[in-house]
């Protein structure tokens, strides 16, 4: 790509607004839109998702889990959802979390993050869980593509906290030890990696003062968590949070109308993160 990340994510927050619509085609929003859950359904309800919401919206985030799901098939209509949000000008974070060691990441960075790759992502969800080093792959393709990486640092879950939260040998917890050693990669190649930090937690647990990527913030309605909640929980750093909203967009349903106003909603709420 002859942009960079931060300057394409950039460009289209200036023009759409802050926010991040996430494409999660669970069976019950798919039966709840009026479509079977199957390949077919998984096809129409994505569809008419971006067809209703492509050219609003900023950011798509499509679950990949949620298409692999079916196979072969829902995967290409993954391929497909990409090229659709691309078309109608949005950007497209795949939320694959990938993670390996470095020869298989080899792999993963061929299908997701060159020119020639299948998938023509903006950016890719990854985890850092190998160690961060184990990355390594994937932060050179991305830099080198105009891509960008959103890492797990703290995530919405309540799961992850006993992993993440946990201190290493030097006292850092886990989370914040992800976050120094992206920002150490930030600093060398440019501020296209970002973290993920979920909206959940009261306490975020990570020290993001020196964080000069962006800060991809799942959690927020399904899993209870308010755009309030972002802004008060992340401070000084909101600026730099692109929320992202999933199945509460879904479950408005199908209705372009009543769909185009939740996103209409959210897009005034999040005007408050700066
Ligand atoms: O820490 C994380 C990382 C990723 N996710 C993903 O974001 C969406 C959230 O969906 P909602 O319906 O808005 O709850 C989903 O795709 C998760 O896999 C996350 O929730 N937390």
């Amino acid at each position: 790509m002859s942009t960079t990340w931060s300057e394409r994510l950039q460009a289209a927050i200036e023009a759409r607004g802050r926010l991040c619509v996430g494409i999660d085609p669970h069976p019950s929003l798919i039966a709840s839109w009026g479509f079977e859950p199957t390949v077919s359904g998984l096809e129409n309800y994505v569809r008419h998702q971006i067809e209703v919401l492509g050219l609003t919206v900023a950011v798509f985030k499509p679950q990949s889990g949620l298409f692999e799901a079916y196979g072969a098939a829902g995967v290409a209509v993954l391929e497909r959802a990409v090229a659709d949000c691309k078309a109608a000008g949005a950007l497209v974070i795949l939320d694959a979390k990938r993670g390996d060691f470095q020869p298989t990441m080899q792999g993963y960075a061929r299908g997701y993050l060159m020119e020639e790759s299948p998938f023509q992502i903006d950016a890719l969800t990854v985890s850092p869980y190998l160690g961060v080093g184990s990355l390594h792959p994937m932060f050179i393709a991305a830099a080198e593509s105009g891509r960008g990486l959103y890492v797990l640092s703290r995530t919405s879950n309540p799961e992850g906290s006993a992993l993440q939260l946990a201190r290493t040998g030097e006292g850092a917890t886990v989370a914040q030890q992800v976050v120094d050693d992206v920002e150490v990669r930030n600093e060398v190649l440019g501020p296209e990696f970002g973290l993920v930090i979920g909206a959940t937690h009261e306490d975020l647990g990570v020290n993001l003062d020196e964080f000069t990527g962006s800060l991809l913030v799942p959690g927020i309605g399904a899993q209870g968590a308010t755009v309030a909640d972002v802004k008060r929980r992340f401070g000084d750093r909101a600026s730099a949070v692109l929320p992202n909203v999933s199945r509460q967009v879904g479950r408005v349903g199908p209705d372009p109308h009543a769909l185009k106003g939740a996103v209409e909603d959210l897009l005034d709420q999040v005007r408050e993160l700066g």
